[in-house]
């Protein structure tokens, strides 16, 4: 059943919305931005960005539904397998998103504590560290409020669970920054 589940989840992550709508217009967004809600933002404009969004999202979410229905012990590998699928879609030759949306619809169903907690923190530290500490350090915002999100929420999910979810999607979505910042090039 596990095998059945991380599969399932894998071929809903492979639905990548950014990639689905583009096509259903003729073109395929890949070839000028990323297929997640940014790059369709800025393609598509911002209802096609929230419709793919809200789609990557809920791929999470039913992923880590399905998973807690039949192998409640082991929502990580759904989580894993929809945030693998998103990033490496078995239907797109491999070439998907970054993993964000589909790790946020599973985390709000695996560790909704801790996935509100970093957000909180990492959305209240970015207008802080910019008033502040970015004129001196001149670092973006975005790996700041990362990199003290990240351990919180390490923290967090531990004491209130869903660790292995976050460290599985994480992990997956780690693996595909770097290839994306070392293998692929995105066409100007
Ligand atoms: O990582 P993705 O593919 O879910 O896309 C994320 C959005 O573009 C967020 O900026």
């Amino acid at each position: 059943m596990l095998a059945l589940v991380a599969l399932a989840s894998y071929l809903l992550g492979s639905l990548v919305a950014g990639v689905l709508y583009s096509r259903a217009l003729g073109a395929d967004i890949r070839d000028r931005d990323l297929p997640g809600g940014s790059g369709t933002y800025r393609q598509h404009g911002l209802a096609a960005a929230l419709g793919v969004t809200a789609f990557d999202v809920l791929k999470g979410v039913a992923a880590v539904l399905l998973a807690r229905w039949f192998t409640p012990d082991f929502t990580w590998v759904a989580t894993l397998g929809v945030v693998l699928g998103h990033c490496y879609p078995v239907f797109f030759r491999f070439a998907g998103g970054g993993g964000v949306a589909p790790l946020l619809g599973a985390l709000l169903v695996a560790a909704p504590v801790t996935l509100v907690g970093m957000l909180a923190v990492g959305l209240a530290l970015i207008p802080l560290y910019r008033a502040t500490l970015q004129p001196r350090l001149g670092l973006n915002a975005v790996p700041f409020a990362t990199a003290v999100a990240v351990p919180l929420g390490v923290l967090l999910a531990t004491r209130y669970g869903g660790l292995p979810d976050l460290l599985a999607g994480g992990a997956v979505m780690a693996v595909r920054a770097l290839h994306l910042l070392t293998v692929q090039k995105r066409p100007a």
